[in-house]
């Protein structure tokens, strides 16, 4: 099989939404199959016949016949053209936005690993590829109507020289079954290699002044090199094998179209065909070796169609919740049982054990690298721990300032107002604003503001849910000295009656504010006081 039951069945799935406009679409295509396969040999037979007969008034109405269906049949190649591209645009479209669900339902570790350049690519290139699947079926349908046209007129004028084509079937067939497993497996690879690129050159784009300052041009030159190779490497096994299969099926079909009509001259030298016939049945010979061709082309197509459904398939495939662990019941708001957690060697937490309650604010301290920032992804879901367990009480909900933030595409007062209606808080949001001095930031793009500015909108974002824990890493970073006491008066305020988790590093200054504390020791240990 060139393509798996699995994929055609995803295939029919995203088309579905679009059944309407794709019947139109087939509809077009069919007609235009019809026309060109059945009408132009057989006007061609009548014409020469015609003029042969010496009747020029039939051959005049046959002339003027045809060129009027010529005519319609380009007004129709246009409109089928348009519909085409709306179609392959609402695939498209629906392609991306299903996809970015599945992004947001996976793992946080997936998403920071891979990188934001390699989703681009999967969200949008891979889509707009994917939906090449509307040219795939309008190719079979029309290679189908063509050869199925074709053949009836060519046996009609002569089946004994039609039976020569068709011997070709068979071993076509078997060239497509031998070519399509490696082409589909090459263009897996082609697109998970394109993805990871593209993630590489976001890095070599995202460090710009790091290039500059150090005069690392050719390095960074280097690095692109470097991952641009794999793909190109991908695209070229992919082209070499298409090309190949190709050349060797359209050999053969040129064998059968020259002994076609060496076996038609032979007719009409022994009087058995008229020339119009001979005329003919090379136009129908031409257009069934053109549609054979065609659809034997688009063979590798679906071969790499079938690389690329698997991708969307296993990309949009519904996985566990890994939150499903905040179901148990937890007897306070949040309880880490047993938790370890590493990357590779480097033991972050080893055997934590936790209760936060309702109220507890918790400072978290430790120097650089101990895996403070860790935890509170642990903490929040973003992270799952390699041992035992961490429960969020049922029903509790919980707000976060983690790094990296980033709003959605649109200004801060967009945001906002977003987050506003979401949780239903225009007066909080409007308190918010105002307090942390926000008013100038709002009609701003948040990669425009400033660093402290930023970190003012998302203190502002986190205390807008409203949760019973909230989870913040360093909000203090970045705020004038003569801010900071404000601000955490602020959070203090707005997060009273819930627990709070808060990374500062000078948090010695403030320690008045919490009630606990938890401090990271850099070998997995974690002592609570
Ligand atoms: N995705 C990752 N893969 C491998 N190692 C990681 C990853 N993320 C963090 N680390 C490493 O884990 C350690 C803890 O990182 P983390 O960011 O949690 O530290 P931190 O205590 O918050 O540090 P800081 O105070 O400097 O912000 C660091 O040594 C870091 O290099």
């Amino acid at each position: 099989m060139i393509i798996s039951k699995e994929n055609l069945s995803t295939a029919a799935d995203i088309l579905k939404p679009h059944h309407k406009k794709l019947g139109l679409l087939f509809f077009l295509t069919a007609i235009q199959a019809v026309m060109f396969s059945a009408i132009d040999p057989l006007a061609m037979k009548f014409l020469i016949d015609a003029l042969s007969e010496g009747d020029v008034q039939t051959f005049i109405y046959l002339a003027v016949g045809v060129t009027f269906i010529a005519t319609f049949g380009r007004v129709l190649i246009y409109y089928t053209a348009l519909t085409s591209q709306k179609i392959k645009n609402d695939l498209h479209q629906n392609l991306t936005v299903e996809m970015a669900e599945s992004l947001y339902n996976k793992p946080y570790e997936e998403i920071a690993e891979k990188g934001r350049g390699y989703f681009t690519s999967r969200l949008h290139d891979e889509a707009r590829q994917l939906s090449g699947v509307v040219d795939v079926c309008t190719t079979l349908i029309s290679g189908f109507f063509v050869s199925v046209i074709g053949l009836s007129v060519a046996i009609w004028l002569s089946w004994e020289i039609t039976l020569a084509l068709v011997v070709i079937v068979p071993f076509l067939y078997f060239l497509a079954h031998r070519f399509s497993g490696k082409i589909s497996s090459c263009t897996e690879r082609l697109h998970e290699t394109e993805a990871q690129f593209k993630s590489i050159l976001n890095k070599a784009i995202d460090s710009f002044k790091y290039v500059k300052t150090h005069s690392l041009i050719n390095q960074a030159q280097h690095r692109i090199e470097e991952g641009i190779t794999e793909p190109l490497d991908a695209r070229y096994k992919n082209t070499k094998i298409a090309a190949m299969y190709q050349s060797i099926s359209s050999v053969f079909l040129s064998y059968a179209e020259l002994s076609v009509l060496i076996a038609a001259g032979i007719q009409v030298i022994l009087g058995a065909i008229t020339i119009g016939s001979l005329f003919a049945l090379t136009r129908a010979f031409g257009m069934i070796v053109g549609a054979v061709q065609q659809l034997s082309s688009v063979i590798p197509h679906i071969a790499a169609l079938n690389g690329l459904l698997e991708r969307y398939r296993v990309f949009t495939q519904k996985v566990e919740s890994p939150q499903g662990a905040s179901e148990i019941a937890a007897h306070s708001e949040l309880e880490l049982h047993n938790v370890g957690f590493s990357y590779g060697d480097k033991q972050i937490l080893k055997d934590v054990s936790l209760n936060v309650n309702h109220d507890d604010k918790i400072l978290i301290s430790g120097g650089n690298g101990v895996g403070k920032s860790t935890f509170l992804n642990l903490l929040a879901g973003f992270y799952q721990p390699q041992q035992g367990r961490i429960t969020l009480a049922k029903d509790k909900e919980m707000s976060t300032a983690l790094y990296p933030f980033q709003f959605l595409p649109g200004t801060v007062k967009e945001n906002f107002n977003t987050l506003s209606l979401k949780w239903d808080s225009s007066g909080r949001a409007e308190a918010l604003i105002n307090e942390l001095g926000l008013q100038e930031c709002l009609d701003v793009n948040y990669d425009d503001l400033s660093e402290g500015q930023k970190k003012k909108c998302q203190i502002a974002a986190c205390l807008l849910k409203p949760a019973n824990i909230y989870v913040l890493d360093e909000p203090l970073a970045n705020i004038d000295d003569q801010s900071k006491e404000n601000i955490l008066g602020l959070i203090e305020r707005y997060t009273k009656k819930a627990a709070v988790l808060m990374i500062m590093h000078e948090g010695n200054n403030f320690k008045d504010k919490f009630t606990r504390f938890i401090d990271l020791k850099g070998d997995g240990k974690v002592t609570v006081s």
